[in-house]
């Protein structure tokens, strides 16, 4: 059954940091400026301006289809942009690949569970910190003294990291014989180990149980304090949006309706419309 969608009526929201930066003296590690997408002839994003503070955790949230995931895509250069700038501390991303962003700071997890299934856990980490290796291809054929010892820094290094989700103890099992949260968990272990300064998690608490959303909650957390990095997650659980964002922004039919603190947002009217226009739409 197809829905139809109803237009809601969008205010220009001037573009702002979500939330103050503590250290006035330290710029944005992201400013998305007037940035844009037309893809398969759909304006799927359109003059989308949004400022994110070093060490802040934001949401982006918004009904279905209103254009998160192309907000994740073109910061990652998965897709071009087709009007506007994205500054990444202060460097214009427009000539990168996906693979310099990445280098150069962004990493993300997927809404869809992406490892590698036959890859031991610890491996599926090691396989993520391959950008930061310095060996080359003979040395690691031959197993060269560079090739070890870099091999054994970066093993130690994946069960620290693996230490975060208390996962140390499952280096050696096979990603895809975990059961579906740790998988969840193993994702972002993976976008750690590129040395992130700014993190990207879609939908991190989707399949996971109410429990498993309340570790996950203390582990973005726990991860923030820990790398002082500064985090996006688009998710639907408003609760865990609620409780862990300093700022969100909210997106609908590509446009951002609201931005503010979660207490702006929860009483923001474009914003309750546009959740209570999906529900009406369902029923
Ligand atoms: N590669 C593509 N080809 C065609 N349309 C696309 C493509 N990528 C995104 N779109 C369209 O752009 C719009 C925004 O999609 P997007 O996946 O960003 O939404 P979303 O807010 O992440 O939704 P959800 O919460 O359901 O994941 C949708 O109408 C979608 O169909």
């Amino acid at each position: 059954m197809t829905f139809k969608r109803r237009p809601t009526k969008l205010v220009p929201v001037p573009s702002r940091a979500l939330v103050p930066e503590r250290d006035v003296n330290r710029s944005p590690i992201l400013e998305c400026i007037n940035l844009g997408v037309t893809v398969g002839g759909l304006k799927a994003v359109e003059n989308f301006n949004l400022t994110i503070g070093r060490t802040e955790i934001a949401g982006l949230i918004g009904p279905n289809g209103a254009g998160k995931t192309t907000v994740f895509n073109l910061l990652t250069k998965v897709y071009q942009p087709t009007s506007g700038t994205i500054l990444l501390d202060g460097q214009d991303t427009h000539s990168m690949t996906t693979m310099q962003v990445n280098r150069a700071g962004i990493a993300r997890t997927f809404q869809n569970i992406r490892l590698f299934g036959n890859l031991s856990v610890a491996d599926n980490v090691k396989v993520a910190m391959n950008n930061s290796m310095h060996y080359g291809m003979l040395s690691s054929i031959l197993r060269l003294p560079g090739f070890r010892r870099e091999e054994r820094a970066a093993h130690r290094r994946a069960l620290r990291l693996l230490s975060i989700f208390d996962m140390q103890g499952m280096a050696d099992v096979k990603a895809g014989s975990l059961p579906y949260g740790a998988q969840r968990r193993l994702e972002i272990v993976r976008a750690l180990a590129t040395n992130p300064s700014l993190l990207l998690l879609d939908e991190p608490a989707a399949g996971m149980n109410p429990s498993e959303t309340v570790e996950l909650m203390e582990n973005i957390r726990k991860i923030h304090d820990m790398f002082q990095i500064a985090i996006v997650l688009i998710e639907h659980d408003m609760n865990l949006v609620m409780n862990i964002c300093e700022g969100i922004c909210v997106l609908n039919f590509g446009h951002i309706i609201a931005k503010g603190t979660p207490e702006d947002i929860q009483s923001d009217p474009a914003v309750i419309e546009a959740y209570l226009g999906k529900q009406r739409e369902a029923r």
